[in-house]
């Protein structure tokens, strides 16, 4: 179906052990920002690497209707922007030049002045001009974790994936990136974000998918399905959701559960 997104039985994990099995998940469609959470090792990144092809995986991945694991390695390349967890590689290119060899990489037919354009867009819509010229050695790793969002917000994907893209960044970039991820997908893109902040994920996403130990503990509208029962489950913590004094939802974490407030009132009852 065109513009959308589907994720049926995925099943994905390492030489020795399966970590994703036969996960399901709701139809994302044009527009969605998908929030990716869970505690540490539950399975996000697994999934990134998965849903992008990195990782041999069983099931169905299908975007626009198209299954993905049948699309050449080159055309997925152009189709899926996926941003790994770790910082790209300090290296002598400038910044400015290690965007185009992501652009040439991605689309070796592309023109150079169409890459140049879209270089230069994207350093002004993240604001990083000031880094264009300096050497990716040089830089800080919240400068590297920009420039690997901007290597892949250049490629222009049909979907993004970004996994946790805002870990090394102070509270302004924090914003920037992910209200520049929100533009594209007001414009009709779709994006899932691998991210720990809550409080981020609340404020810029409109769908929230949580895993636990490889599947989905939870999915739908982040303030429906972000409560305290939630917050025990997934992170074994004692927590709330209120409301800031400027209206923005937060979650409070108060304290570990204890073992008990870890389950479903229905799973301890039936203990
Ligand atoms: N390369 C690997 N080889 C073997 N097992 C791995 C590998 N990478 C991750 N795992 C295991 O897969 C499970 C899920 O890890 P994953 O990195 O997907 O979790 P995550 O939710 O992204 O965690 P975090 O929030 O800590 O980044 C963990 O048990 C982890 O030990």
């Amino acid at each position: 179906m065109s513009g959308s997104l589907d994720v049926r039985g995925l099943t994905a994990g390492y030489r020795r052990r399966r970590i994703l099995d036969r996960l399901d998940l709701p139809t994302f469609r044009n527009g969605d920002l998908v929030a990716v959470v869970g505690a540490n090792a539950a399975g996000k990144s697994t999934f990134m690497r998965a849903v992008s092809g990195l990782l041999p995986m069983q099931g169905e991945v299908r975007l626009d209707g198209e299954d993905l694991g049948s699309l050449p390695p080159a055309e997925r390349l152009r189709r899926v922007g996926y941003l790994p967890q770790t910082l790209p590689q300090a290296s002598s290119l400038v910044a400015y030049e290690s965007l185009m060899a992501a652009l040439r990489t991605a689309d070796p037919s592309m023109p150079r002045d169409r890459i140049e354009h879209r270089v230069e867009r994207v350093f002004d819509d993240l604001g990083l001009r000031a880094l264009a010229f300096r050497p990716l050695g040089e830089l800080s790793g919240g400068q590297r974790q920009m420039l690997g969002l901007a290597q892949v917000l250049a490629r222009q994907p049909r979907l993004l994936l970004l996994d946790e893209p805002t870990s090394a960044l102070d509270l302004r970039w924090q914003i920037q990136v992910l209200e520049r991820v929100r533009h594209t997908t007001d414009a009709g893109g779709i994006a899932l974000v691998a991210i720990h902040d809550l409080n981020l994920a609340l404020r810029f996403c409109d769908r929230l998918v949580v895993l636990k130990d490889g599947a989905l503990l939870a999915a739908g509208d982040p303030l429906e399905v972000l409560d305290a029962e939630l917050l025990a489950r997934a992170y074994g913590i004692e927590g709330r959701v209120e409301r800031c004094s400027h209206g923005y939802p937060i979650v409070q974490a108060d304290r570990i559960a204890r073992p008990s407030e870890t389950l479903s009132t229905h799973e301890a009852n039936t203990r």
